[in-house]
């Protein structure tokens, strides 16, 4: 028998589990450390403090000002998140405890499994003799093996499925694949597969992925933070599952998107997956069909509105701030439009906060824009742009083009948003609807008569770029297409909804109807297409591009708030990696095969402006971001376990 943190243990007790060291004996041991909840000698989890009250959770950070009264037993001192080292006797802890794993554990360890690939001397220190088969195979031969099998599956939802295995089975595998394979793998992991994965995720549900919380929690979301079992958290993506692509409300089964988005920020941004923080928001579902299903996972149960949701965020903001510190990055994600620019605006003063579909989708559509004014000519301000769908994506698009226009003309915002028109469901945004409408869409409300329908107001307006961020799939049609060729050279066609099936239209449709012309791209890929013999090559606008670079940017500069003109940093970064040879082939948008190299110079933009602008704290800045960003990236190889 030995003691650990107090608690009682016998030999027998971690056989054929972790193996675990006391504090003093775990120092100098480089193997595989996970963290554990020590269990006590009557093999019951200890007990935990719910109501511990801490300043910052990040060791290097400094205290982050405590800004919401939560009650409060212990007063743990910085660092001090899980009130380990200040709680007096009459109180209870939580005990976290470092162990190596070994043995079958290890093998179940997705972050330090390796598969067939331990070596045999690691196979002898770590208790795995006789758990593996007698052959040693390299990480190449793996990820060969998985591609291979990957590629079995005919029905994407298969292949979906398969690599969420992988990801629970051995985490570095999985993203060697993925980095390895991006162009192939990226429409499985993210769209248009991980929409029809959270429309069937009762359904495929095997093993949970990230942090549910939901009404239920209100009051313990503290705790629940407490129960995921890392904690230094850098980036974390946040659903409710209201807008889900274009697929509407999924619910508590929009928990594809924050996983899938995290896996990305992991593959293309370089940040380490036990950094990331995949989290939804269940406060119930608007979906009957969910409602009526017997495999949906989520509160069965309509939305909960007005207070009792702002509430729940609320306590959430604040428990997330409090045990990971003001510098870990939250990414709002497919929240629908009545609450995404309120949680915005709400917290934008407060945290660290990031609408990736307000925000980023804008970065990566100016990004495009900038390229295809190479192929176009013009500058930003000689061209006129109408947009579908005026929600979350489409006003951010349109804000920070206004926004660049202006600062590229010294023309006045409220003037530059002229050459901007949206229609929403009800038609062209005009000051006649002034009135009626949600206070996002007002900026784009201009003088002209109503017009009902899409193709009418192309022909009115004559716009250079069409813009489809309407959710609502082959909405650009024949007439509208053809209509933007008669009086454009070269129309610009950004068909950005997603998945695929809410394309407003399809790479072969915008080259067939505009006689090969227009420059097209897309939110969800297209394969290429061949017209009049020639093969046409479709960039994908998404965000993706500009993301995971985003917030690599925002972690190594230490940044504490998000600002517009770091998006438009990003937007250049991106513009400029698009290559002469991508020109050549019509491209807007460099190839994803290059997206390390692409996020380390979106990153180093986005650092850059925030030591510009007096955001960043970590100091002094790097003489070479680039180069840092760089160092600073995850690498999937594996280690070697001592
Ligand atoms: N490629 C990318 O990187 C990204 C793509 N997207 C995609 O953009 C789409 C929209 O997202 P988001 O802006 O957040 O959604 P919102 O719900 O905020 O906005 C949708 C807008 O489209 C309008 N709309 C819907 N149907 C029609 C129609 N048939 N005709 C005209 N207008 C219509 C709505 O009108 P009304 O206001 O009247 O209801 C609303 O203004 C989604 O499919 C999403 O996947 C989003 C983010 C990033
Ligand atoms: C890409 C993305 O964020 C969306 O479609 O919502
Ligand atoms: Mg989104």
């Amino acid at each position: 028998m030995f003691s650990l943190n107090g608690s009682s243990f016998t030999n027998n007790s971690l056989s054929g589990v972790s193996r675990c060291l006391t504090q003093s004996s775990r120092r100098g041991v480089s193997g595989p450390m996970v963290v554990v909840a020590a269990v006590n000698s009557n093999g019951k989890p200890g007990d935990r403090n719910v109501s511990v009250l801490v300043e910052n959770s990040m060791k290097e950070s400094a205290a982050a000002p405590v800004e919401k009264e939560i009650k409060s037993t212990v007063t743990g001192g910085v660092g001090d998140v899980y009130g380990e080292d200040s709680a007096t006797e009459d109180q209870s802890i939580t005990p976290w405890t470092l162990s190596v794993a070994s043995g079958y554990s290890l093998l179940r360890n997705p972050h330090y499994n390796k598969g067939l690939a331990f070596s045999e001397k690691e196979r002898d220190s770590h208790y795995l003799r006789g758990l593996l088969p007698p052959v040693v195979v390299n990480h190449d031969l793996q990820v060969k093996k998985m591609m291979n099998n990957l590629r079995q599956y005919e029905v994407p939802l298969q292949r979906y499925i398969a690599m969420m295995d992988i990801q629970e089975m051995n985490e570095r595998l999985y993203y060697k694949l993925l980095m390895d394979n991006v162009e192939e793998l990226l429409p499985i992991v993210y769209t248009p597969t991980v929409g029809e994965a959270c429309q069937k995720y009762g359904s495929i549900f095997r093993r949970p992925q990230g942090l549910f919380i939901s009404l239920k929690e209100k009051g313990k979301i503290n705790e629940v933070l407490k129960n995921w079992p890392e904690r230094k958290i850098q980036v974390i993506v946040v659903t409710d599952g209201e807008r889900i692509l274009g697929l509407g409300d999924l619910g508590c089964q929009g928990m594809g998107i924050p996983v899938g988005k995290l896996s990305l920020y992991t593959a293309l941004g370089g940040i380490r997956p036990s950094a990331c923080l995949p989290i939804t928001i269940d406060v119930g579902t608007n979906n009957e069909d969910l409602l009526n299903d017997e495999f949906y996972i989520g509160l069965r149960q309509r939305r909960a509105r007005g207070q009792e949701y702002a509430e729940l965020f609320d306590e959430f903001m604040y428990a997330v701030k409090q045990n990971y510190g003001e510098k870990v990055l939250i990414q709002f994600e497919d929240f629908a439009n009545h609450n995404a620019f309120d949680l915005l605006a709400k917290y934008g003063t407060s945290h660290l906060v990031f609408n990736d579909d307000i925000q980023g989708t804008a970065s990566v559509v100016l990004a495009g824009l900038m390229a295809a004014l190479q192929l176009v000519g013009g500058t930003l301000s000689e061209h006129t742009f109408l947009f579908l769908g005026a929600g979350e994506a489409g006003t951010g698009i349109a804000e920070l083009i206004a926004l660049e226009m202006s600062k590229q003309t010294g023309i006045p915002l409220e003037e530059t948003r002229k050459k901007i028109w949206m229609l929403d469901s009800k038609g062209l945004i005009v000051n006649s609807r002034m009135e009626s409408l949600q206070h996002f869409k007002r900026p784009w409300a201009h003088d002209h008569e109503p017009v009902k329908d899409l193709v009418n107001a192309v022909k009115s307006i004559k716009p250079t770029v069409l813009i489809g961020s309407s959710g609502a799939g082959r909405t650009f049609t024949k007439e509208v297409v053809q209509a933007m060729a008669t009086f454009n050279e070269k129309p610009i066609i950004f068909a950005l909804s997603n998945p695929t099936s809410q394309s407003e239209c399809t790479a072969e449709e915008a080259y067939t109807w505009s006689e090969g012309r227009a420059i097209f791209a897309s939110g969800s890929p297209f394969a290429p297409v061949e017209y009049n013999g020639k093969i046409y090559a479709s960039g994908q606008a998404n965000n993706a591009y500009i993301f995971p670079g985003f917030g690599l940017g925002l972690i190594i500069s230490g940044a504490i708030r998000v600002h517009d003109d770091m998006l438009l940093a990003a937007s250049e970064a991106l513009a400029e990696q698009v290559s002469q040879e991508n020109f050549e082939k019509g491209l807007i948008y460099p190839p994803f095969t290059n997206i390390r190299k692409i996020s380390a110079n979106i990153a180093a933009k986005v650092a850059a402006k925030a030591y510009e602008l007096g955001l960043a704290t970590r100091l002094p800045e790097p003489a070479n971001l680039v180069a840092y960003a760089e160092s600073c990236m995850y690498s999937p190889a594996y280690r070697s376990y001592r």
